[in-house]
């Protein structure tokens, strides 16, 4: 049931719907093709372009847009059936974008469309069309799914298309080679050792306390600290000025009224890109304070110079030896902003889940603990961390149970596509259900389970591919995974080597989570610690 606050926020959307609707006729004979164009459906050979009914009423918009809502019936592909012009957007809004994917995928099976607002998109479960996707066919799907609201330009690497990614791709990927990660595992243990410090005091409470906040400070100074040498001090300093930005800018964009509306009416952005520049121009926007400390980041950069010295993010993007490859100012803001946030957020909700899971199973918790004392005096670092394989599997389910970033593996097809059943137009958005997958019970026995040994080595093998997927798949997987990996690995196993986690209600089985790009526990994740000394032997 849709809380109360929830059911105000649908009806407001439909009141402001129905008085915009009018203004928005006089608009849409004109404008029409703009938000079309964010599809890309007109585009291709076998679109709604090359559509004969398309062709020949394409001039009279009510028309084209009963073709663009009936897309998914035309080419016989199953979903909930879109309410003209809203799409399906208020099933979204009432559920939360995961529960609808969810329950639609309950009833229509591994690959159904759906309209979120005015954008068709097809959801994939189905492994091996997944394949095709994200590997096999690539060239085909090579650019996302469009973000509503992404600036036109300067899009930083989550979010290009075409050259443009190829480009920073090629000049991005060597900030996460194997020596660099080496190297920045000494900042992350520094700042772990802060977070250990933190934990303590927690500890000396004796209380229950939100383990959820403490990694999103963590992750906050590791990024900021590994990738742009930003002295952020979010883990001794609550209101660090970075992570108090960082936060605004994500609750903005779970409670923002604008996206919906971008949803709906994907034209509206054209205005508020206009809106919003006079906001940026006088620095109202968390967006924009960001923005200026990685302008100032640069510039002082800039003035030390390459001394060699510094081998992170930020020396790779403005001191590339090949000249061709250097990037402007611009878009080592986007990149700097990408990485920034894509750093923070999802790797602070898998450390969370983690607790969460680990917390409710004691035994899981003697095992890691078993399993760091047979390192003996060794230190917790980058190569012990690769010694611990009970960890690795434990990381592996908790990513299962709560795929964080399973929303953002999108892809939109270059040109159309049949893959046994599954027919793809061109144009189309495609959403890899990643939580379906890691959640069926065709591929994992009582997947709802937290079992860390479906991925022990012997286990491992028999995992069918494509149906565990944390960081995505194919040329645009996650850059940062095994970034994200280390921290995790080595946060984890800091705090187990000196804690029990006990959860602050063992009733609660499930977490509430909120969608706001990445999956996140909505009310954080309250634990107590008990010096691991104190607790029950294993
Ligand atoms: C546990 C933490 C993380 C998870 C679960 C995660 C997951 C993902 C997923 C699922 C994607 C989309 C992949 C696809 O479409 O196939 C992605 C993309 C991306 N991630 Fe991560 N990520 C994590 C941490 C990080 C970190 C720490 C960074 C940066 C240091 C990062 C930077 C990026 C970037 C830049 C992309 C876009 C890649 C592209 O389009 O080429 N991620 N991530």
């Amino acid at each position: 049931m849709p809380c109360p606050s929830e059911r105000m926020r649908v009806e407001f959307w439909l009141i402001l719907y129905h008085s915009t609707y009018v203004v928005m006729q006089l608009l849409l004979n004109k404008l029409v093709m703009c938000g079309v164009q964010n599809t890309n459906l007109s585009e291709g050979r076998d679109s709604l372009k090359d559509d004969t009914r398309y062709n020949q009423q394409g001039s009279q918009s009510l028309k084209y847009l009963k073709l663009h809502f009936g897309v998914f019936e035309r080419y016989g592909i199953p979903g909930p059936k879109p309410v003209f012009l809203l799409g399906n957007i208020i099933e979204i809004m009432k559920k939360g974008q995961l529960q609808a994917i969810i329950d639609w995928r309950k009833t229509y099976g591994k690959a159904f469309g759906y309209f979120e607002g005015f954008t068709p998109v097809l959801s994939i479960s189905d492994p091996a069309v997944v394949r095709e996707v994200l590997v096999k066919d690539f060239t085909n799907f090579q650019a996302r799914k469009p973000f509503p609201l992404a600036p036109r330009k300067s899009l930083g690497l989550f979010l290009e298309n075409g050259h443009q990614w190829r480009r920073s791709r090629s000049i991005l990927s060597p900030a996460f080679s194997t020596s660099k990660l080496r190297t920045m595992t000494v900042v992350m243990e520094q700042q772990i050792d802060k977070l250990l410090q933190n934990l303590g005091t927690q500890q000396d409470k004796g209380i229950y306390f939100d383990i959820y906040r403490q990694f999103q400070s963590l992750t906050l100074d590791v990024i900021g600290r590994c990738a742009f040498g930003l002295h952020t001090n979010a883990q001794l300093d609550l209101s660090d000025a970075f992570l108090n930005n960082i936060q605004s800018l994500f609750r903005n964009m779970s409670t923002t009224v604008i996206l919906p509306i971008v949803m709906l009416f994907p034209f509206v952005q054209y205005f508020i890109f206009a809106i919003k520049n006079v906001v940026l121009a006088i620095g109202m926007n968390p967006v924009s304070w960001l923005r200026h400390q990685i302008i100032e980041v640069i510039r002082i950069r800039r003035e030390i110079g390459n001394d060699g010295s510094v081998t992170d993010l930020m020396q790779q993007m403005l001191f590339h030896s090949d000249k061709h490859q250097k990037m402007t100012d611009r878009e080592i803001v986007a990149q700097s902003l990408t990485f920034l946030l894509a750093g923070y957020e999802t790797t602070s909700a898998v450390l969370a889940f983690h607790c969460h899971l680990l917390a409710k199973n004691p035994e899981a918790q003697r095992r890691i603990r078993r399993e760091i004392k047979q390192l003996g005096q060794e230190k917790i670092s980058y190569q012990s961390v690769q010694k611990l394989p009970y960890l690795d599997m434990v990381f592996d389910e908790v990513c299962r149970l709560y795929p964080t970033a399973s929303l953002i593996v999108t892809r939109q097809a270059a040109a159309a596509r049949t893959y046994g059943h599954v027919y793809i137009p061109t144009g189309m958005n495609v959403q890899v259900d990643v939580w379906g997958l890691h959640h069926d019970t065709q591929f994992w026995d009582h997947p709802e389970k937290f079992m860390p040994e479906r991925f022990s080595p012997e286990n491992k093998s028999q995992i069918r591919p494509y149906t565990f997927m944390p960081f995505g798949a194919g040329p645009r997987n996650c850059i940062g995974s095994r970034f994200a990996m280390l921290e995790t690995k080595i946060a984890v196993a800091r705090i187990i080597k000196d804690y029990e986690l006990k959860p602050a209600n063992s009733s609660q089985d499930d977490l509430n989570l909120l969608c706001r790009g990445a999956i996140v526990p909505k009310d954080g994740v309250h634990v107590k610690l008990v010096h691991a000394r104190n607790a029950k032997a294993g």
